[in-house]
């Protein structure tokens, strides 16, 4: 695996060839340039650590480049090879920031402990950068994940068990049922916490684009390839890489994929030579994964490699007694954050939450909750804070579970003005009759006020 890139600026072809050589043999990827330009093309480029330059080159000083460097803000750290005796150079690409400068000829022991220092340093600044994005984000922990039904469980304990190691994860679910979640959760809890957390979703991104977004590609790989792209896999070098929704991902990314997971390596668009990695791979899908790969949608393979650690989380309406307990703990959540003082939910409420199917799982709730929140008038929340598809269920009782018919049009009334944010014309439309009919109704049932 290569422990950096380094780009070697050199005019002299054959002083050129013997420092990539050893260079390369210290495990370092080389590029070369033979001049200013092509170094500063490459430099923007992208992906290069350190620089290796020689001072005197036919367009101008390797000085140059250091200040080219520090201007841009590029992450990279340059040592400078000057000539023997030269002391202001020497003394100018101290000044002007390089890292270190080298006498040819008589530093040569010094090139590669030298180059290595450069790197630690580069990295060590890349890693800082890192935990300071990492400190502005918010990954999901373990304790956040709440719920108490025995598969949620089950689930949280398996996911905990799984996380220390670089095991595959691959995590089965409908839709808002917590699979990023527990990806964050894992990351979180992983040796590569202070590393990316990087996401994608392969049903997003079209099957072309998919390629280079995960494998990156090379310069000229295709027209509008001006420069090389990092793919994720290369993004989440030492961290995780989250593919949501990998039933969706084509088959024959599927199998680029494969050779990651087995390898580590993989090649980028347009390459020939590959690239190594070290990710751990969490993926998630909504879909019936066995069926797929009956139906040749899905590499059989490629499952039993992500297949370590299958964790299925369950769909709310199997698990209704975590209902209220996700209720609570949304409305706490959003009382807070509204500063409003919620802090209850009426009997009612809970039934009406109950039978309702949570097709969105986790997240309608959630919604629901916060709308409800938002909406409530007082520390109770009661049923017509939630919204209609909540309330209305198909064959479903009304809330106050009445059979009379004026309790029921009284109640449907109410509702469908709330509704209407209290516009009685609209409430009209929607109801079907006309506006003095409804005016009408309101007076009878007592709901003017
Ligand atoms: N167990 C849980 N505890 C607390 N919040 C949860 C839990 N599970 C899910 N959530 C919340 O529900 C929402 C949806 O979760 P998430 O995005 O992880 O679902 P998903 O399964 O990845 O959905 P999709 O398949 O649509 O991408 C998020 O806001 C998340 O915070």
């Amino acid at each position: 695996m290569t422990t950096g890139n380094i780009l070697l600026v050199e005019d002299e072809e054959k002083v050129r060839h013997l420092l990539k050589r050893i260079i390369t043999l210290e495990g370092f990827a080389v590029q070369e340039g033979a001049h200013l330009k092509g170094a500063r093309r490459l430099l923007e480029e992208g992906g290069v650590d350190v620089v290796l330059c020689d001072v005197m080159l036919p367009d101008g000083n390797g000085i140059d480049l250091v200040n080219y460097i520090r201007e841009r803000q590029l992450p990279a750290e340059v040592i400078l090879l000057t000539a023997y005796g030269n002391i202001p150079d020497s003394v100018r690409a101290i000044k002007s920031g390089a890292f270190d400068y080298l006498t040819k000829g008589n530093d040569n022991t010094r090139i590669i402990p030298q180059l290595f220092r450069a790197m630690e340093k580069v990295q060590l600044q890349q890693r800082i950068q890192h935990l300071e994005t990492r400190i502005g984000s918010n990954y999901a922990s373990f304790q956040e994940i709440i719920g108490t039904a025995p598969d949620i469980k089950m689930a949280r304990q398996l996911a905990a068990q799984a996380a220390p190691s670089d095991a595959p994860v691959l995590l089965l679910g409908e839709t808002g049922t917590g699979k990023e979640m527990f990806a964050q959760a894992i990351h979180h809890a992983s040796g590569r916490a202070a590393r990316d957390f990087v996401a994608i979703n392969c049903s997003a991104i079209g099957k072309d684009i998919l390629e280079s977004e995960l494998f990156g590609y090379k310069a000229g790989a295709f027209t509008g390839a001006a420069k090389n792209k990092k793919g994720l896999m290369e993004e989440a070098h030492q961290g995780t890489l989250f593919l949501d929704e990998i039933g969706e991902m084509p088959i024959a990314l599927q199998a680029k994929l494969l050779r990651v997971l087995e390898s580590g390596e993989f090649i980028k668009v347009g390459d020939t030579k590959p690239t190594k990695t070290d990710i751990r791979i969490i993926a998630a899908t909504n879909r019936d994964i066995t069926r797929e790969i009956a139906e040749g949608h899905f590499r059989e393979d490629l499952f039993y490699r992500l297949n370590m650690f299958t964790i299925l989380l369950p769909p709310l309406r199997d698990r209704q007694e975590d209902i209220p307990v996700f209720a609570a703990y949304f409305m706490q959540c959003f009382a807070r954050r509204s500063g409003k003082a919620v802090n209850g939910m009426s009997s009612e409420f809970i039934a009406q939450l109950k039978q309702h199917d949570w097709r969105g799982n986790i997240r309608e709730l959630k919604n629901v909750m916060e709308r409800a929140v938002i909406v409530a008038n007082g520390p109770e929340l009661t049923p017509d804070t939630l919204p209609l598809e909540v309330r209305w269920q198909k064959g479903a009782r009304h809330t106050s579970g009445t059979f009379d018919l004026a309790d029921v049009e009284r109640e449907h009334i109410q509702w469908v003005v709330r509704y209407a944010a209290g516009n009685k014309a609209k409430a009209a439309r929607l109801l079907n009759i006309g506006l003095s009919t409804l005016y009408r109704k309101m007076e009878e049932y007592n709901l003017v006020k």
